[in-house]
């Protein structure tokens, strides 16, 4: 069964000439109605499936277009042209971090996030000490967000979504913020979860992750598909692109 599919999915965004640096500049450009605006195509004629269990990895050089990808994939933005579709509760790891409120603490981010997946107050109860103690943020589950450093909040945003179990996991670079301590526990749970039939669409310029969990690779070269297949044969074509 195929979870994701992606077909003919093309994304362009525009971009305003002018910059604008004033509130003034802004209302007066806009009333005068001289801003231009130039099309950047982000992606460029994309298509894929991944089925039940696999774990599609997506790689590239910066700008590539990978985040895009996992954007759309995650409906938080639509496609220019084409379709994407998606069988399955996603969690995305981008929208995650972004869904927390400042001023609520650790705690009370976990029982909000837990309500909106769809878990009743016993399952989130029966959750949350493992979520804090999974992100080593115990002694700060009263803590609000707003005094979390970065790291911090993704690590709290990565235990939540695994603890909550999704059935398709959007995952941006999670290793990148974590000590080796966490990474450790991160490998444990990509290990698991490659064990329970998830299905997981992992961006990294870690190639050696990507490798290590992937079943197939999508290669991106600005915004063009150069290739999707074998692991370790599209980590060589890309680094032959380098
Ligand atoms: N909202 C936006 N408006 C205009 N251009 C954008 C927007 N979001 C992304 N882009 C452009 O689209 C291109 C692809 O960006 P994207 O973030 O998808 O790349 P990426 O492969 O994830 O990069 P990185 O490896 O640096 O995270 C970049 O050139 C970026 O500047």
């Amino acid at each position: 069964m195929n979870v994701i599919e992606a077909k003919d999915v093309w994304k362009k965004y525009k971009i305003p000439h002018e910059k604008k640096t004033t509130l003034f500049e802004t209302l007066y450009g806009n009333l005068k109605g001289n801003t231009s605006y130039e099309s950047f195509t982000a992606l460029k004629d994309i298509n894929f499936t991944v089925k039940k269990g696999e774990w599609l990895g997506i790689i590239g050089h910066n700008g590539s277009g990978k985040s895009t990808l996992l954007k759309i994939i995650a409906n938080t933005i639509r496609p220019t042209k084409g379709e994407m579709k998606v069988n399955g509760k996603i969690t995305s790891f981008l929208e995650l971090g972004v869904g927390f409120s400042p001023d609520l603490s650790a705690k009370e981010n976990i029982i909000v996030y837990g309500a909106v997946m769809g878990l009743n107050s016993k399952e989130i109860e029966s959750r949350i000490d493992h979520i804090l103690e999974f992100g080593g943020l115990t002694r700060f589950k009263d803590t609000k967000l707003k005094n979390f450093s970065s790291g911090m909040i993704v690590r709290l945003a990565f235990s939540t979504a695994i603890q909550i179990e999704p059935e398709v996991l959007l995952l941006d670079e999670v290793l990148a913020v974590g000590d080796l301590d966490f990474q450790k526990k991160c490998f444990e749970v990509f290990d698991r979860y490659r064990s329970m039939d998830k299905t997981v669409v992992y961006v990294s310029h870690d190639l050696g992750t990507v490798q290590r969990f992937c079943d197939k690779v999508l290669l991106l070269n600005h915004g063009e598909q150069v290739g999707i297949g074998d692991s370790e044969e599209m980590i060589n074509v890309y680094q032959s692109l380098i």
